[in-house]
């Protein structure tokens, strides 16, 4: 048995960094990968999507070019460049990835690790044969994978997933997208900008439902300004394959649709990677959807054992993964005191235009009864977006009324994501919405509207 002082399983957005950082610190560290090294995000997830969704987007600008006063003759899509451009990201990143790990001594691994006993863990290596390790400190990071539900017929016809899908060399000439939030609307456009037939069927009565209603209305718009057809408060009663063709039944109120098609995306959220980590043989406890369970600090219920990213309980998105790790680096390193309770949570869905949000929603603070005042501007009433042609959406921020303090943000237009952040920094520094509304941001830029958003405020 090899005896080291760190071991990370699962080459996540915590894991790299935090196992690079420990060996840079003397700590003899394995990591133990399965598949690839960059875990989903930069095999699976945000880089290969977000790679896409550029060249989608330079096809959707060619093809409304006019709007813009530019004339051009017509446009195909090479697939093959598009995958090849995608390709070539993300071996780039997982690539920078394996180095920094090599460079700092983190002895890689690649196997599927499970539980032996408390603090052992046993790693079925690709050639065969099974190491044995130990660690008085063990990291999990496994991530998770998709969720697939219990639909009668589902599981009988070849269905996608937001992994196999960013494998298929062509787009599928008519996709049906089972699921509304994040990997659906993503992928809903950036498919049917490559060329794809697209329906979304969601079962809650709106996209992303946990957003707010105004929020979901104009994401149903923007889909719909695309030929994409949306199904909401959708029951899907079966799938199966009719003349070499999907047929999905769907139930919608009172009423009943069949929905046809060539291929059908499952993005219907995503489950945690324990099944084979065997960790009734630690004292790890898991939920019942078998995400591992944490304190404040990500130390499981077995000292010395800590959970990051989505293999716990919480959102799951790349930079909190990582700022999982720093958390827990600073805490052990650094003797510093960190907890999860007080952290932000920006995030940023990547449509176009994007969807950039922090804080309370306007729904969640309304129900949670703090008194607020909402300020709210349309993308049609800001300069820049008037000027690039792009006003689609609104800036909203939920303001304390006696404060002046900034509790949320929902930035749906062009840049959306980059105007929240400034919000967030505000929120961070206790920057009112007063001094926001007279601050000096240069001209032309969106974020010059944010002097008009806080002005909403006063009529
Ligand atoms: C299509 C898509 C798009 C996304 N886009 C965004 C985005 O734009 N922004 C954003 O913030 N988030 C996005 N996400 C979410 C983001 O990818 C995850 O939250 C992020 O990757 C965090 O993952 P992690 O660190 O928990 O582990 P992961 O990155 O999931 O890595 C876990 C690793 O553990 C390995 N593993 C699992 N079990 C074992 C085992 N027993 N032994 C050894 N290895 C094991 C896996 O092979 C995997 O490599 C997206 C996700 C998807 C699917
Ligand atoms: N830009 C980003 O940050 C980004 C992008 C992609 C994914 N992600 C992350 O990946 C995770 C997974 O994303 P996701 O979109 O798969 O999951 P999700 O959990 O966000 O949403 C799943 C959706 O599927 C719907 N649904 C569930 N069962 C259904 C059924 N039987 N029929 C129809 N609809 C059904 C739900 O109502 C929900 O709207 C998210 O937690 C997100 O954090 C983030």
């Amino acid at each position: 048995m090899e005896k080291f002082d760190a071991i990370v399983i699962g080459s996540g957005q915590g894991g790299n960094p935090l196992a690079r950082k420990m060996a840079e610190n003397g700590w003899k560290t394995a990591l133990i990968e399965q598949r690839q090294m960059g875990g989903t995000c930069i095999n699976d997830g945000c880089t290969p999507t977000k790679t896409m969704i550029a060249s989608a987007r330079v096809a959707y600008l060619v093809a409304h070019s006019e709007d813009w006063g530019i004339n051009n003759q017509g446009y195909t899509i090479d697939m093959a460049a598009v995958m090849g451009r995608k390709e070539e990201v993300v071996l780039q990143f997982r690539n920078n990835t394996t180095r920094a790990l090599q460079k700092a001594g983190v002895s890689i691994i690649y196997g599927s690790a499970a539980f032996s006993g408390i603090k052992t863990i046993n790693v079925a290596l690709h050639d065969g044969d099974i190491m044995e390790l130990t660690a008085p400190n063990i990291f999990i990071n496994t991530g998770a994978a998709p969720f697939i539900p219990d639909i009668p017929g589902l599981r009988d016809v070849p269905y996608l997933t937001s992994t196999t899908l960013l494998d298929m060399h062509a787009a599928p000439p008519e996709l049906i997208i089972m699921g509304g939030s994040y990997i659906a609307l993503e992928m809903a456009q950036l498919y049917r900008r490559l060329g794809s037939n697209v329906t979304i069927i969601e079962r809650s009565p709106r996209l992303m439902s946990k957003e707010d209603p105004d929020v979901a209305a104009v994401l149903k718009n923007m889909m719909e300004a695309e030929d994409i057809q949306v199904i909401t408060s959708a029951d899907i009663e079966k799938v199966m394959i009719v003349d070499g063709h999907l047929h999905v039944e769907v139930k919608t109120g009172s009423t009943s649709l069949t929905i046809t098609g060539s291929h059908i995306l499952v993005a219907t959220g995503r489950q945690p990677q324990t099944a084979t980590l065997q960790a009734e043989k630690t004292n790890v406890t898991l939920d019942a959807k078998g995400y591992i369970q944490v304190d404040e600090q990500l130390e499981t219920s077995c000292p010395g054992i800590y959970a990051l990213g989505d293999v716990k309980p919480g959102p799951a998105f790349t930079h909190i993964s990582y700022n999982d790790h720093l958390l827990i680096y600073k805490n052990l390193f650094e003797k510093a005191e960190l907890t999860v309770r007080t952290r932000q949570l920006p995030y940023c869905m990547f449509t176009d235009p994007q969807l950039g949000r922090i804080g309370l929603s306007e729904s969640q603070a309304r129900l949670e009864g703090y008194p607020i005042k909402v300020a709210r501007i349309g993308m049609d009433r800001v300069a820049r977006a008037i000027e690039t042609g792009e006003t689609q959406g609104f800036m909203k921020a939920i303001v304390h009324e006696h404060t002046g303090q900034i509790l949320g943000v929902s930035i749906i237009g062009t840049a959306g994501g980059e105007i929240m952040s400034i919000l967030q920094m505000a929120m961070l520094g206790g920057i009112t919405a007063t001094q926001i509304r007279d601050m000096i941001f240069a001209h032309p830029l969106y974020a010059e509207s944010l002097n008009n958003l806080f002005m909403s405020l006063e009529k």
